[in-house]
Parts: structure tokens; C-alpha cells; sequence
């Protein structure tokens, strides 16, 4: 979400306070230029190479802004060439988003690059362009009277519905965050279409959507660092930094899965890795606690009060519910065809039900004590539960 928001920034200072755009303070192409050098390596550096295609994109469309555009639009070839890149604009962006793209670093990878961010070019070549313009999107979606009343209304229309649809996938699909700032890319560049005229519009527009770029490659090697990728739980180091800021009032108890070699060593460390999956989904839901998974098949819960019997019910609540939750695990051997997986599923062989236990412990903060040495004694009471024989809380103040 943080990609989107330079974006979102600069298309209200557009509308608010347009002069103030119309000014750049600093010599604009070496500006764009060294912006997108700098992102270039820093994703190269960072392994994040997904974001060269859109630099590519977005590099190829400002140069074909910068070469093909300086004239007024009363001009019909420059009239042409604006309608061919809004058409080049509408379909590239969303196809780049949809098509696999060839691994990177790789030669077919930067030929794949190299021809996204040279295609815009050829937008220069009269007869290109004379062909997109006579499809330009005003046509597409013509509504005879709005474009009357307002010469854009189709381009609106086409934005308006693409750039919904794109968000309403990502939000449903819940991908990785970082790919709205590829959707804020493309929304960005079709907003620019209706500031064409003004000075500099195209320098705002790379740079905003190349600093919600480096904004989301940001918040990407966050959860990177801080994210557990199988759990989706976060990790030991965000518990050491929230633990860290948690005050006197605060419990943490430590829980394991019971048995769990003997689990892997008759179900398999695939179906051991969906049980900590599932785990952690459950987990994840648990509102009166924060989960992470402290290593293996160990997880932690922190709790930011130390009242020892709605910590010791909360605790019991999450026992039962991993006692009683049904594991209905995939089918390792499933087929990868679709349609014979959908044929045998009927046949009770696609999925099988599992049942685990999880044991508990709970130690309750003492003034002054170190994370440590919390930790250690919520340890401590956890192998008390394994004493005592599995599937059951043990909590100590
Ligand atoms: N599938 C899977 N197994 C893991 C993972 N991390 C740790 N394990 C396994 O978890 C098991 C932990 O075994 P032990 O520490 O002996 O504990 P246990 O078998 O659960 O026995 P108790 O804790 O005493 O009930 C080992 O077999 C590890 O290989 C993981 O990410 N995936």
C-alpha cells in the first residue's frame, strides 16, 4: 500500500494545487534519469529484480514523452502520437501486470526489458502511430454524449473500470503488497494523460511512481526480514522487537506442536509443513494475543496484559481449538491437471483429515525482567505441559 501513496499524493496536488507542479526545481532529466539508475540498482543489489520490467515501462514511456510530445497537441501528428500512447499505455501496463514474465537476471530476461522499454518508441514512427490513434480509448468506450461534455469521458471510463478491476484482484487475491505500486505505476501514467499540457507533468509522474517504488521495495524487504514465508506469522525478530517494547504488564507463552517428529516421520515433512500452516492461519485469527512463530515448530503468543485468567482462558480456548480443528490436508500425490484432479476428488483420495494437540506454557512478566529471561521461564513451563503429558497449559507468574 505504501507504493500507491506518492502517487495518490501527486494526483491531489494535481488537482489541488496545480502550479505548483508546474515548476522543477532541478534539471528534469537528469533528475528522472538518476532516479531510475538509482532504483535500477538498488533492486539489483536487493535480488528484487521484478521491478526492472516496470522501470523499463516507465523509463521507455517518459523517453517517448520527452522526444515525441514537446509540441502542442494542435498539431495532428503530435495530436496522433498522443492517442497512440494512450492506447500504448492502457494495454502495456495491464499486460505487463497479467503475462509471465522471463526469470531475471537472465539474457531472455533483460531482452524482455530492453524491448518494454524500446517499444515505446516506435510510437515515433508516423504510420505506428496513425494506426493506435485511430483506436485511440476515447472510441473505445464512447459514450456520444458525455464526449461532448467532456472530451475524455472514454479515457475516464477505461481508467476508472481497469484500474478498479486491478485493485479489486489484488485486494481478493491478497497478493504481495509491492504489487500496488505496479498498479499506482500504471494508474499514475493514465492520470498523466489529462495532465499532458501542463509543464514537468511527466517528470512528477516518473518520480512519484519511482518513490512509491522505492517505498514498496522497502516495505517488501520487511516482511522479507520480518515475515516467516510458511507460517505468514511474523518471525523471531519482530517478537524480540516487540517484546522489547512491551512494558511491565505483558505475559508470553511459548506452545509446540506434541509428537511432531513422529507426525513427520509418518506423514512427511510436506504435509508436517501444511500443519504449520494451518497453524499459523489459526493462529493468525487469535485476537486476544499476538502470534509468531519462534523457530521449527515452536510459536509464541504475547500478550500486552498480565491477568492470569483471561490469559490462562484465552490459552485453553487455543489448545481446544487446535485439538478440535479437523487438518484437511491436500493430497501430496494430487494430479496436476485440473481436470483429472476434479475427476478423483469425488473419489476420496484428493484430501485425508488429520487431528494434532499442542502443548502450553505462559509466563507472566516480572517487574524488571529482561525478554530472556521471560522467555526462558515461558520455555520452562512449556516442557512442564510435555511433562505432564501433552495437550494441556501450564502457566507461571
Ligand atoms: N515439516 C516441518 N518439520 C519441522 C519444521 N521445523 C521443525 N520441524 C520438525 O519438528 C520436529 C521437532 O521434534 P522434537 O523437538 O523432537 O519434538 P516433538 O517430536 O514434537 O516432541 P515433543 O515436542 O516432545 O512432543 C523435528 O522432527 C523437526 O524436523 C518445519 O518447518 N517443517
Amino acid at each position: 500500500m505504501w507504493g500507491a501513496l506518492p502517487v495518490i499524493a501527486g494526483i491531489l496536488l494535481a488537482l489541488w494545487r496545480p502550479e505548483w507542479l508546474a515548476q522543477f526545481p532541478f534539471s528534469e532529466l537528469s533528475t528522472v534519469v538518476g532516479a531510475i539508475a538509482l532504483v535500477a540498482v538498488l533492486t539489483a543489489v536487493l535480488r528484487q529484480w521484478d521491478w526492472w520490467f516496470w522501470l523499463a515501462w516507465v523509463g521507455g514511456n517518459y523517453a517517448f514523452i520527452q522526444q515525441g510530445l514537446q509540441q502542442p497537441l494542435a498539431d495532428p501528428d503530435i495530436m496522433a502520437r498522443y492517442q497512440a500512447l494512450a492506447v500504448w499505455l492502457s494495454v502495456s501496463g495491464v499486460l505487463l501486470a497479467l503475462l509471465p514474465r522471463p526469470p531475471l537476471p537472465t539474457v531472455r530476461g533483460f531482452l524482455v526489458v530492453a524491448l518494454i522499454g524500446l517499444l515505446p518508441q516506435s510510437l515515433l514512427l508516423a504510420s505506428i502511430a496513425g494506426t493506435l490513434a485511430i483506436i485511440e480509448p476515447n472510441q473505445w468506450l464512447l459514450l456520444p454524449s458525455m464526449a461532448d461534455w467532456y472530451a475524455h469521458s472514454g479515457l475516464v471510463l477505461w481508467t476508472v473500470l481497469i484500474s478498479g478491476l486491478w485493485a479489486t484482484a489484488l485486494l481478493y487475491r491478497k497478493v504481495e503488497s509491492y504489487r500496488w505500486s505496479q498498479w499506482a505505476a500504471w494508474l499514475a501514467s493514465m492520470v498523466f494523460l489529462f495532465f499532458i499540457a501542463q509543464p514537468y507533468a511527466s517528470a512528477w509522474m516518473t518520480l512519484s511512481i519511482l518513490v512509491g517504488f522505492l517505498l514498496a521495495l522497502t516495505q517488501r524487504l520487511l516482511s522479507l526480514a520480518y515475515i516467516d514465508e510458511l507460517t505468514q506469522l511474523p518471525q523471531r525478530r519482530a517478537l524480540l522487537n516487540h517484546l522489547q517494547r512491551l512494558g511491565r504488564r505483558s505475559a508470553v507463552a511459548m506452545l509446540d506442536v506434541d509428537h511432531f517428529k513422529k507426525f513427520n516421520d509418518r506423514h512427511g515433512h510436506d504435509v508436517g509443513d501444511q500443519v504449520l500452516k494451518l497453524l499459523g492461519s489459526l493462529l493468525s485469527k487469535e485476537k486476544r494475543c499476538k502470534a509468531y512463530r519462534y523457530g521449527g515448530e515452536e510459536f509464541t503468543l504475547v500478550f500486552s496484559h498480565n491477568k492470569a485468567e483471561r490469559i490462562a482462558e484465552t490459552l485453553e480456548d487455543v489448545r481446544q481449538q487446535v485439538a478440535d480443528y479437523p487438518l484437511v490436508l491436500r493430497d501430496q500425490q494430487r494430479p496436476e491437471d485440473k481436470r483429472q484432479g476434479k475427476a478423483e476428488r469425488g473419489k476420496g483420495s484428493a484430501s485425508k483429515t488429520l487431528r494434532i494437540t499442542i502443548s502450553l506454557g505462559c509466563a507472566l512478566r516480572q517487574p524488571g525482567e529482561a525478554t530472556e529471561a521471560l522467555l526462558k521461564r515461558a520455555d520452562q513451563a512449556l516442557y512442564k505441559s510435555k511433562k505432564a503429558g501433552r495437550n494441556r497449559v501450564t502457566l507461571i507468574s
